[in-house]
């Protein structure tokens, strides 16, 4: 079913992309992107296999600069700010990376406590505690805190990667094919915590999929990359109620898996 996000405000850019290119050598990846992100508001960027979307995150991250445009993120312009204001805006962006990259060598809670204790280093153990205990409940795992991540599964270890981002509180989350690799059922766990998030902790998101299932239960609004610009933009509806040839493989990528 389409989902129906009340909370959005559209008064409120948390990122506002204009006009961006970049390009490695003669390999033109980003040819003129614009794209708003609202608070409040999930959306879904679409696209095939090498289309940039990796290179559009880390863009928006400050991992990458952009050759031409402008991307404003909570009201910094990333090419321009200093390597510290980008360090400080990183701390209200939450990546969850398609590997959720546990320590394997770190119980549950240690993973959580760790960008807390690398961030914020006056916390007591007691405020430590209760900051993992949070975010643990709020992606459903509180029974697993003190387990080891190879005692989980594949999805909760995904879920256990989101709220290690969340402990931190982000403004932003960046979620990179949030469900690749992960069976339908618990991919629709894992859509279902994408919202609730959104819901719970009013954050912005840009989702990273090629999974129309995920693009349909997630985004308010999707927009569809191909050949470096958004080619389509709006809700699932919109998106896909058309003859467009340039979406029929998403339909025969999403039939053939
Ligand atoms: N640091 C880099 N140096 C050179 N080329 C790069 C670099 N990063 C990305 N590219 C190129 O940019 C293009 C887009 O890559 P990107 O990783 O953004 O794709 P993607 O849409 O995220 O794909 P996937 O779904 O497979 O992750 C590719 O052709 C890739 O080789």
């Amino acid at each position: 079913m389409e989902k129906k996000n009340k909370h959005i405000d559209r008064t409120k850019k948390v990122i506002s992309i204009h006009d961006l290119y970049k390009s490695f050598g003669t390999n033109h990846v980003l040819r003129g992107i614009d794209l708003d992100l609202y608070q409040g508001e999930n959306v879904v960027v679409l696209g095939r296999s090498g289309t940039g979307k990796s290179v559009l995150i880390k863009i928006i991250a400050g991992l990458l600069k952009p050759d031409k445009g402008v991307v404003n993120v909570l009201g910094n312009d990333v090419a321009k700010i200093s390597y510290r204001e980008l360090e400080q805006l990183r701390l209200r962006i939450g990546f969850s990376f398609q590997s959720s990259a546990l320590y394997d060598s770190m119980t549950v809670r240690e993973n959580l406590e760790f960008p807390l204790l690398r961030n914020s280093k006056q916390l007591s153990q007691g405020q430590l505690t209760q900051a993992v205990e949070t975010a643990l409940e709020a992606v459903g795992l509180s029974q697993t805190i003190d387990q080891w991540p190879a005692e989980l599964s594949g999805g909760q270890r995904k879920r256990i990667g989101i709220a290690r981002t969340l402990i931190m509180q982000p403004a932003i989350m960046l979620y990179d094919e949030p469900t690749a690799g992960l069976d339908p059922i618990t991919s629709m766990e894992i859509n279902d915590l994408i919202n609730e998030v959104q819901e719970r902790f009013n954050t912005s998101s840009i989702i990273i999929t090629h999974d129309l299932t995920c693009a349909k239960a997630t985004g308010d609004r999707l927009a569809v990359l191909l050949d470096g610009r958004f080619v389509r933009e709006g809700t699932f509806e919109e998106v896909f109620a058309s003859d467009d040839e340039r979406l029929k493989s998403f339909y025969d990528y999403n039939f053939i898996t």
